[in-house]
């Protein structure tokens, strides 16, 4: 393994981190916060009882030296982050078996993964994810009574150990269109999984490299000569005591990626390898031994794991920001930098009011992706409770809002990390700052689980149907009720709540002009896919704006209904927060109000004045909301964005961890630098 490096000290002892010192523009700032933290962290966890339980768990956890890092991952090889990610992993659950043993509050490793003491365990990815994230809930949810009995336990005590393999080498979105075929004989009573050609490698899967001896392989199932779509498939790829590929599977990792190096993606292909026929997880469509085919009563149940990573990643997102978020708040605290008046001392940098705009609205989006995200895991779990019970009616909504909140949150959460990182000026871009490797995790998730283009497309298919059924005075679902064609639209009137109802004013518009280009293109002798591709820029647009009035809508809501507990200062703050979301995207859309909502130029100007306004007076409570986001020092991982705003100390202490500085003199001097400085040219 990576030797343990030897952290030179800091060139003087005065510069040292000191525990327990706390810099003072900190501490003023938190003097002037205006409510309670721990009354908004108590709220943040649901009540003071699951507050206690995250303190409990986090102290268990984060504080066993096993788990902690020697040496930040960015410091090490590839082959050592997955060693290192591997060990911990392991580690990791032996400790979440000793919780569970002792009466914890943590039900499954699946909790750790997401969240931000997750992400402060194994800050570059696990390769035990895929595991638990999706491995297990495909079996849970696509397995048949005895199949559930016979696998998860297994997998549940780490027996087997999976992951989910569904993307090729040509195809990820498209998944109809996937090559890896299994095969049924029915004298055998087998399938035989095959990979005819290069683009049918699967490739992606995370734990597939050296990690998971087991795989749900996704694969087109062909019966009596018929192909019949894709199905799941277990597949064993490793053999249990040696962990060698089984014969006929060609198994390996496919190297450095952006971020998330530790998780150990992986390629795979097949060569007719045999599985039995109960092998194929059959709670939906079968195959009988005889080789008869019988249907699901939906081919689109195959598609229910990544249903439930879409609803997962939404409530992964307002992490990920919050900690971001975090580091750049008090970081903009310590700083100071030039003179807002000349000749008076430096301001603390998050006194510009541009920085506050830099940072405050994504202080309130981790509001706005929480509140969405509560909502669509509540509807996630009604709706999967009704699949189960044989009712799928209210599966196309879900779909539908899961697909936009996936791809609207993902892309903001990147946007909104990259702006914490270019507030933090150059520091931001140290590792050590922990905005690079954030942003990492997290742009990975505009991808994976559904490109976002193509799930608002998918949002997009049903806002047209839903448009047309408007059309025809059909009663429409919840989320896209604003489309009913009898429904009149307030007047513009310079309040949260205009602005709210105009982004669904902005979205019946945007799906109204999606419907008319559709109709034109057909009109003019397009096909109806010719004319969709020719609208889809359009289409992509209005399933955003769908997006961002479901978004305000819920935080509207939230902030009106949801908080009554709550005491009047951290109301009035949480209010703030909820208007400053509000404003600033209404802001960026002003195209949108000009030729949607009837708004004038003035009334531009007034957003404009509320938005400063608003940023003004969140301004002396901005350090006191990070800090009631409540993230240890060992979940921020930043030198920025440690409680005790000890920043220079620690980018010196950090520095000071780099192999190059190990020796006075490096290495590489006598090797090839001390031949160029004598050379004679
Ligand atoms: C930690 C994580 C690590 C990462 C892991 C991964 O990435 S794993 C890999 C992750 N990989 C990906 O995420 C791959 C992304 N790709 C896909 O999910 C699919 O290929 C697709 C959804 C884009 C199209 O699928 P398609 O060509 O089969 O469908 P179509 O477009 O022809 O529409 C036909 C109808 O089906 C409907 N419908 C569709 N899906 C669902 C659903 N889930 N439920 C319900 N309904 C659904 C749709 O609304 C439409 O309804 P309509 O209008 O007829 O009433
Ligand atoms: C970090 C990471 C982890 C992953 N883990 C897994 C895993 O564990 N298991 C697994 O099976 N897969 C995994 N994947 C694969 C992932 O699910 C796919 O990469 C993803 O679904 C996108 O598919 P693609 O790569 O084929 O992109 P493509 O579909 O080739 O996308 C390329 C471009 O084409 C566009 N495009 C494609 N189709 C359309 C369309 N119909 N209309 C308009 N534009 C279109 C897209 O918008 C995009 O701009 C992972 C990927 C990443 C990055």
């Amino acid at each position: 393994m990576f030797g343990r490096l030897a952290a030179k000290q800091v060139p003087n002892k005065e510069y040292a981190v000191v525990p327990g010192k706390v810099n003072p523009d900190l501490q003023r700032e938190r003097k002037k916060c205006t409510f309670d933290t721990l009354e908004l962290t108590h709220f943040l966890d649901g009540g003071v009882e699951k507050y206690k339980d995250r303190k409990e768990r986090e102290n268990f956890f984060l504080s066993d030296p096993e788990l902690m890092d020697d040496v930040p991952p960015e410091l090490m090889s590839h082959e050592d982050q997955y060693r290192n990610g591997l060990k911990k992993a392991c580690y990791l659950f032996k400790k979440l078996k000793e919780l569970r043993e002792n009466g914890g509050t943590i039900d499954n490793y699946r909790q750790l993964l997401g969240g931000s003491l997750g992400s402060a365990i194994l800050k570059d990815g696990n390769p035990l994810a895929l595991h638990y994230v999706m491995f297990i809930p495909t079996l849970m949810g696509q397995g048949t009574p005895d199949q559930c009995a016979y696998w998860i336990e297994k997998a549940w005590d780490c027996r087997v150990i999976g992951t989910y393999a569904q993307t090729e080498l040509g195809h990820g979105t498209f998944i109809r269109g996937l090559e890896t075929t299994a095969t049924y004989n029915p004298k055998t009573q087998q399938f035989f999984l095959n990979s005819p050609t290069l683009t049918s490698y699967k490739w992606w899967p995370g734990g597939l490299g050296q990690t998971a001896n087991y795989a749900v392989v996704v694969a087109q199932l062909y019966t009596k000569g018929e192909c019949h779509g894709i199905h799941p498939f277990i597949v064993q790829l490793r053999d249990e005591k040696t962990h060698r590929p089984m014969p006929g599977v060609i198994v390996g990792e496919i190297g450095p990626k952006l971020g998330m190096n530790a998780t150990n993606n992986g390629f795979l292909a097949f060569k007719q390898v045999p599985i039995p026929r109960n092998q194929m997880l059959m709670k939906n469509a079968q195959v009988l031994p005889d080789g008869t085919y019988v249907k699901s009563p939906s081919n689109k149940l195959t598609y229910g794991t990544m249903m439930f990573v879409r609803v997962v990643i939404v409530q992964d997102m307002a992490s990920y920001l919050a900690k971001a978020v975090t580091i750049a708040v008090r970081y903009s605290a310590v700083r100071r930098q030039s003179e807002m008046v000349p000749g008076q001392s430096e301001p603390q940098i998050m006194d510009y009011l541009t920085q506050m705009y830099k940072l405050f609205p994504y202080i309130a989006t981790v509001y706005a992706l929480k509140f969405s995200a509560q909502w669509l895991w509540n509807m996630y779990n009604d709706v999967t409770a009704k699949i189960d019970a044989g009712d799928l009616e209210l599966l196309p909504e879900l779909h539908s809002i899961a697909c936009c909140l996936k791809a609207v949150s993902t892309a903001d959460t990147a946007t909104a990390i990259e702006t914490c990182r270019l507030s933090c000026g150059g520091h931001g871009y140290m590792a050590c700052s922990n905005l690079p490797t954030t942003y990492g995790n997290v742009t990975a998730a505009s991808t994976y689980e559904g490109e976002n283009t193509v799930m608002l497309l998918q949002t997009a298919r049903a806002l047209m149907k839903a448009y047309a059924k408007a059309q025809a005075g059909e009663q429409l679902s919840p989320t896209v009720e604003y489309l009913n064609r009898n429904r009149k639209f307030r007047p513009w009137s310079n309040t949260v709540d205009s602005i709210v109802e105009g982004f669904k004013q902005i979205a019946a518009g945007k799906v109204a002009a999606c419907a008319l280009s559709l109709q034109r293109g057909v009109e003019s002798g397009l096909s109806s896919e010719e004319a969709w591709n020719r609208a889809s820029v359009q289409l992509v647009d209005a399933a955003e704006a769908h997006c961002r009035a479901f978004i305000t809508d819920r935080h509207l809501d939230m902030v009106r209904n949801g908080m009554n507990e709550l005491s009047p200062a951290l109301r009035e703050v949480m209010a703030q927060l909820c208007d400053l979301y509000c404003v600033f995207w209404a802001l960026k859309r002003t195209g949108d109000f000009l030729q949607f909502c009837g708004i004038r130029g003035e009334d531009v100007q007034n957003l404009q004045d509320y938005q400063n306004e608003l940023l003004v007076q969140i301004r002396p409570n901005a350090v006191g909301l990070v800090d009631s986001f409540d993230l240890r020092d060992e979940i921020i991982g930043s030198a920025l964005g440690s409680y005790d705003g000890q920043v220079y100390e620690r980018l010196l202490q950090s520095a000071m961890l780099s192999p190059l500085n190990a020796k006075p003199v490096h290495d590489s001097y006598g090797a090839s630098l001390s031949a160029l400085l004598r050379a004679k040219y």
